[in-house]
């Protein structure tokens, strides 16, 4: 059988590369102050095993999930959200995150890099169901003072916010004021009991299912702002219904930054719902953010937002970084392998356009490896 990553490797040989070459990113230097290559990495966060699967009705077992992450991690991909410690009446697809977590301290995946797993946390108890894992395995994991290795994983927890206090209600059956008062207590501990990293989670920040495109975008500064001061190390922005324009990204981004956040503390959380995750992201790649969240065969949805699908997929955005000369580290064509075989797996169309498109120039060239050049 013919090796289908030459065909890949062909495809993106022939990719436009800009390293070093004249950018038209409204952040780029002149070329005699050319920026130092870290400004061409991006991070990619894989919420795939968490964002990706917590809708989904039939109960996918634990093996399918650890293996998903095991070969999640052989991609490239160095931050997986592996999990979310909530409440099972509410999201029963993720009861066995204690399980997933205990094996991901016990039996990390082998990786040639140090791995980040994520896990949601929204409240003591949840947070004190992740610590009985972890009190187990107390040195199994890297913390701020012990770097991550390739054989020691770092942990993070997440906690989410709500920009509209519809959706906080039905989210988080809480207001807004009352969810952060909940989550400084969450950071708070996460940071003293174990010197975890916490993600800071804001939903709808760019259109709300219940008070529709109107979001404010000084509202998602307050609670960016609030939950930085409580010790977050990172913002993510969730556009969870996929309501998200390019300008409107750009004026939310824009009232971040005049709210004193910066770009290095933001990941974007696009979800591709009307198809603009893409457009959005090359908004926020030009404001200078240079984390953002995908999900394998664009797996996902969320169980309080009413008809939107699943984070951009990660094939795309491998790909549509890639193309614009960004360095994401990770392997496209492992990354699709990866989408085709758990969308297989749990009986789900391919969410990817760039993962059915290399597929089918996969089939092609085996079926007249003469034309493959
Ligand atoms: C919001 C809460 C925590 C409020 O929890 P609560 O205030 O305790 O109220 P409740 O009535 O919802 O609680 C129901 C039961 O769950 C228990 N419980 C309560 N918390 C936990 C916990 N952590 N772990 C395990 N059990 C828990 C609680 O003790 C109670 O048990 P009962 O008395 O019936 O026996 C709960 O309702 C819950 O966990 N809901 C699920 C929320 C959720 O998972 N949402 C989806 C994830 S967020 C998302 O997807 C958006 C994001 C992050 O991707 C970004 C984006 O795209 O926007």
């Amino acid at each position: 059988m013919a090796r289908y990553a030459l065909l890949s490797r062909r495809l993106l040989a022939s990719r436009p590369r800009m390293h070093g070459t004249a950018r038209t990113f409204a952040t780029a230097t002149a070329p005699d102050q050319q920026r130092p290559s870290s400004d061409y990495r991006v991070k990619l966060v894989e919420v795939g095993p968490r964002d990706g699967l917590q809708n989904e009705k039939n109960s996918i077992p634990l093996a399918t999930k650890l293996d998903l992450i095991d070969r999640l991690a052989k991609t490239g991909l160095t931050t997986i959200e592996a999990g979310s410690f909530v409440s099972p009446k509410w999201v029963p697809q993720m009861e066995n995150s204690s399980e997933i977590l205990q094996h991901l301290l016990t039996k990390p995946p082998s990786s040639p890099h140090p791995l980040t797993f994520s896990f949601l946390a929204p409240n003591l108890k949840g947070l004190n169901n992740a610590f009985s894992v972890l009190s187990q395995h107390p040195t199994a994991f890297a913390t701020e003072s012990f770097p991550a290795q390739p054989t020691k994983p770092a942990l993070e927890i997440a906690v989410f916010a709500s920009a509209t206090e519809s959706f906080s209600q039905r989210n988080l059956n809480a207001s807004i004021a009352a969810s952060l008062a909940g989550f400084r207590q969450v950071i708070q501990a996460a940071k003293d009991t174990h010197s975890l990293r916490v993600r800071g989670y804001i939903s709808v920040v760019l259109g709300c299912p219940f008070e529709g495109y109107d979001v404010s975008p000084h509202r998602v500064a307050e609670v960016a702002t609030a939950l930085l001061e409580m010790g977050a190390d990172e913002i993510a922005l969730g556009d969870t219904t996929g309501m998200g324009t390019a300008p409107r990204t750009k004026e939310l981004l824009a009232c971040l930054a005049a709210a004193g956040v910066r770009n290095e503390d933001v990941a974007m959380h696009f979800h591709d719902t009307y198809g603009q995750a893409l457009v959005n992201t090359a908004v926020a790649l030009e404001h200078g953010i240079r984390t953002f969240d995908c999900s394998v065969g664009g797996l996902g949805g969320c169980p309080y937002s009413p008809g939107a699908t699943g984070n951009v997929a990660t094939e795309d955005m491998v790909y549509f970084m890639e193309t614009l000369g960004m360095d994401t580290g990770v392997d496209l064509d492992a990354v699709v392998d990866v989408g085709e075989w758990i969308t297989r797996e749990i009986g789900k169309g391919n969410a990817s356009t760039v993962g059915k498109a290399v597929l089918g120039a996969r089939r092609r060239a085996e079926a007249d490896p003469a034309k493959e050049k």
